[in-house]
């Protein structure tokens, strides 16, 4: 079990598990309309195994057992996403009744077990629509999110604990428009250039918008990695500083401090839109709180052989994940601290943080890697960072993106061909940290 107590995180401390709606849900039905995932997985080669989101852990029909195990686990809260598309299929334009019935239930559901309903507007799942009408290349999108959180907004923004308007920017940009590993599948510096910047004048546009509708407790959700140089040489000590610019200072600058970092700039170069400077205000909109994800480090190495972003990621040394990232909860402390001592003394919430291991119940890694970085939580608080709140990420074995089903992030076990739900050890250290039983359902 963990070395912590539930005392030491204080009272008013939120405990909570994650997921996103096109990882679990399934339901490709009721008037849900295509995302760009939809299209992505069904592309060979895209997806390991060939995996899809079609069924994945069929939330959309097993969402009263999902909800009883995070409240059996005597979590607080409910880290969770809404489909674009199964609420407005086409992406602008009309709703869909029973996309709206869903969520409803869904929340209803989580409020009368006493869940607090953390909800992220957009977690990578674009109604393929959109990407037909150029996706998050073409700068209207900002219109069309905002219209979509402000439906959102008025029809659940009353019961949500909280919204984040977009998770993990990086990935929507970089990841998926410069390394082209995520929908939908871009290798194009230019694209990357766009999106980078579209990504946050859609999430600044979208705060206007619900801020006009008097909506409340407003964030955004980004992703962390403590990046290090692979030796100590000039070069390389340059390399580990241009990606801690591309993964975290484009993001944090340009929320906090209304700029773009100059060094990542200088890689972009013509390729940023005309006139982005006039969006700033708008990216830097005042938010309430802000989520990080933290799961690794990563180092990095000069690469002269690459005109732009002249570096490669090198292997490190420490223990690894079933999916190959070094564990280092250290790197978790410091970017909350970082983040509280150099750009916001916003609430920030831990958003997600989790491992990768090989399929079973009994995961003693797990536990220890949940232990060591609830730790680093503790650190930062006792330096200064207002840590509300940890999410594990997730609570259920889900579809993991480009990897598929191979790699496994949950609490809890999920059997795919059966869909059975089995609690797994490190459900159990949660149980007990925050109920002080370990009672087996
Ligand atoms: N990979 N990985 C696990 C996890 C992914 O499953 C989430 O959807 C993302 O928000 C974030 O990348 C982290």
């Amino acid at each position: 079990m963990f070395t912590h107590k539930r005392a030491d995180f204080g009272q008013d401390f939120i405990f909570g598990a994650a997921t996103a709606s096109y990882q679990i849900e399934g339901g490709q039905t009721d008037g849900r309309g295509s995302s760009i995932w939809d299209t992505f997985s069904a592309t060979p080669g895209n997806v390991r195994d060939g995996d899809t989101g079609r069924v994945a852990c069929d939330h959309y029909n097993r969402w009263p057992e999902d909800l009883d195990l995070l409240a059996d686990g005597g979590f607080d809260a409910y880290r969770f996403s809404f489909a674009w598309p199964r609420l407005i299929p086409e992406g602008t334009g009309a709703a869909n009744p029973k996309g709206i019935d869903f969520y409803d239930r869904l929340i209803d559901g989580m409020l009368e077990r006493g869940l607090k309903p953390f909800a992220t507007l957009y977690h990578w799942d674009l109604p393929s629509a959109l990407q037909d009408r150029g996706g998050w290349m073409n700068r209207d999108i900002a219109a069309w999110f905002a219209d979509y959180a402000v439906l959102v907004n008025s029809r659940f923004g009353d019961r949500l604990a909280a919204t984040a308007t977009i998770n993990e920017p990086w990935c929507v940009a970089y990841l998926s428009h410069m390394l082209g590993i995520h929908a939908p599948g871009y290798r194009d510096i230019r694209a990357a250039a766009r999106v980078s910047h579209n990504v946050l004048l859609t999430h600044g546009t979208a705060i206007a918008a619900l801020r006009a509708e008097g909506a409340k407790n407003l964030g955004i959700v980004c992703n962390f990695e403590s990046a290090q140089p692979a030796s100590d040489s000039p070069e390389d000590r340059e390399a580990g500083r241009l990606w801690d610019g591309v993964f975290n200072r484009w993001y944090l600058d340009g929320l906090f401090k209304g700029r773009y970092p100059d060094d990542v700039l200088a890689q972009f170069g013509p390729h940023m839109p005309q006139a982005y400077t006039d969006d700033m205000a708008v990216v830097s909109a005042p938010l309430d709180w802000f989520g990080i994800n933290y799961y690794s480090r990563s180092l990095w190495a000069h690469d002269p052989r690459r005109s732009a972003f002249p570096l490669r990621q090198v292997e490190g040394p420490l223990e690894k994940t079933a999916i190959g990232w070094e564990i280092y909860p250290q790197g978790l402390e410091d970017i909350l601290t970082r983040i509280s001592d150099d750009y916001t003394k916003l609430p920030l919430y831990v958003t997600e943080n989790g491992m990768a291991e090989v399929e079973g119940t009994d995961d003693p890694r797990r536990v220890a890697y949940y232990d060591a970085h609830l730790g680093s939580v503790l650190a930062a608080r006792q330096r200064g960072a207002d840590v509300r709140g940890y999410f594990g990420w997730s609570l259920l074995d889900n579809f993991e993106w480009a990897e598929g089903y191979d790699k496994r992030f949950g609490l809890v076990h999920v059997d795919y061909q059966t869909q059975k739900r089995t609690p797994k050890t490190s459900y159990r250290a949660f149980q007990t940290l925050l109920t002080g039983a370990n009672n087996p359902r």
